[in-house]
């Protein structure tokens, strides 16, 4: 396929050696990691959350790394987002769609170009398929070697998401089981005590003859920032049953927040392809823009094509969303809202770390569900970065992890995560605003 050669903002400085070429080459050689048919399951279950009738759940790591990629590390990824699924589902009685940001998220935008620790200026990590987060000048040395690698270690995660989802192992019948592995805490005390009620009502249904073949299995999506163009353009393939291209990447993939120009190669990107694609939007986003984003990405309207990922600040949301959704909602657009809580509450720790108040997450959903709710447009999901394990980098939560605490378990490459605790509070609250949205 031709890309037109636009501007791309973000792309790191690849070596001039013909490497790049031979790599992109290389991955235009590779089976597809999803298949178009899954897309299209995907965009019809999104067409249900833009008119209220299912929840997106998108979580997953804000940079995902190759040497993190363990049978552990995914299982507890993937539990914790089957668990605050089996919370969500079960306390606001709606279907969720679960979708990790995972088997894919190794690429990210930088707000600077370099890194200085001390008298040493260094090219920014910009997530494992690009260079390594050692601050050495060799390890932040752009190379197109990793493109390769991100598709093999995407594949065997994927390959471990679906071995997982599909196998027996996300049967709702273990709800319980979920929870073994992980620090018993009062979240995991309030989540046994959901996944009791789940039992009983599971049971119920039982004795009165229910199947349950249907549920050993959960639809489990996987979706990244389609940053890195020189990743997505090879992996872009032709259905054969349409004869329109899609990513083959991931099932969803989203434009951030810094790449997002009207004019550039990401939207023209997405544009072009038939998954169900989100857009970020920040605090300063004009609401004419998001119109012009909505010609461009969604010009057909289509249910469930566009999702607009929504980052606001916890200070900021509701102020900063009502002029946008109201344009939007104007136009006739039926797009689907998410809140992603993290990446408008982000600040530097007295202790110097990068961090996020478990507060100002739960405040922004609350913000954005207000706005929804005022305005009569429809919350339809959350999308959080979050880990399965007792990591120690937002704070706050029941926990209490204060500045002194995140020194003990700081193990990110780029944004503080949401720990395994944090996140099942989260879901807890959330089901809350999510059945009196319901009401
Ligand atoms: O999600 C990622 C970050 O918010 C983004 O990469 C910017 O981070 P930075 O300001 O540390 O570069
Ligand atoms: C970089 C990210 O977000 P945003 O584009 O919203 O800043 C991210 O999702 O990790
Ligand atoms: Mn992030």
């Amino acid at each position: 396929m031709q890309w037109p050669d636009l501007p791309t903002a973000q792309r790191p400085s690849w070596p001039q050696d013909g490497s790049l070429e031979r790599v992109r080459e290389t991955l235009a050689s590779y089976p597809p990691l999803v298949f178009a048919g899954e897309c299209d399951v995907l965009r019809s279950r999104l067409a249900d959350a833009a008119r209220g009738e299912a929840f997106l759940l998108q979580g997953g790591d804000c940079a995902e790394m190759f040497d993190s990629a363990t049978a552990d590390n995914i299982r507890d990824r993937v539990k914790t987002i089957l668990q605050m699924a089996a919370v969500l589902t079960y306390g606001a009685s709606t279907p969720v769609i679960k979708m990790g940001r995972i088997a894919g998220q190794y690429a990210k935008p930088r707000s600077k170009d370099t890194e200085t620790r001390g008298d040493v200026t260094l090219p920014a990590y910009r997530g494992d398929m690009v260079n390594d987060f050692a601050f050495s000048p060799e390890a932040r040395r752009p190379d197109p070697d990793r493109l390769a690698r991100a598709y093999h270690t995407s594949s065997a995660t994927l390959n471990l998401v679906r071995a997982f989802t599909t196998g027996g192992f996300a049967d709702l019948r273990h709800v319980h089981e979920w929870n073994r592995g992980f620090i018993a805490n009062s979240a995991y005390a309030r989540y046994e005590t959901t996944a009791r009620d789940i039992d009983r009502a599971m049971r119920f249904m039982d004795a009165c003859g229910a199947d349950f073949d249907a549920m050993r299995t959960v639809e489990f999506f996987a979706s990244h920032e389609a940053l890195l163009l020189d990743y997505e353009q090879p992996l872009t393939r032709i259905d054969s049953r349409t004869g329109n291209p899609y990513a083959t990447s991931g099932h969803f993939v989203w434009v951030g927040e810094r790449t997002r120009q009207l004019d550039g190669a990401h939207l023209d990107y997405v544009s072009r392809i038939h998954n169900p694609v989100g857009v970020k939007l920040g605090p300063n986003v004009d609401p004419d823009e998001v119109l012009r984003i909505i010609d461009k990405v969604d010009p057909d309207r289509e249910p469930g094509r566009l999702t607009f990922i929504t980052r606001m600040g916890a200070q900021t949301v509701r102020d900063a969303l009502p002029p946008v959704v109201e344009k939007v909602t104007a136009s006739g657009a039926k797009v689907v809202w998410v809140s992603d809580p993290m990446h408008g509450n982000t600040f530097e720790s007295s202790t110097g770390y990068k961090t996020r108040e478990f507060d100002d997450v739960v405040e922004e959903v609350r913000g954005f569900f207000e706005v929804h709710q005022s305005l009569g447009t429809i919350p339809g999901g959350i999308h959080v970065e979050l880990t399965g394990n007792d990591v120690t980098e937002c704070l706050g939560g029941s926990e209490k992890i204060l500045d002194a605490d995140l020194e003990k378990r700081y193990e990110t490459a780029c944004d503080p995560r949401l720990n395994h605790q944090q996140s099942l509070e989260l879901s807890f609250l959330v089901a809350e605003m999510l059945s009196q949205r319901l009401a």
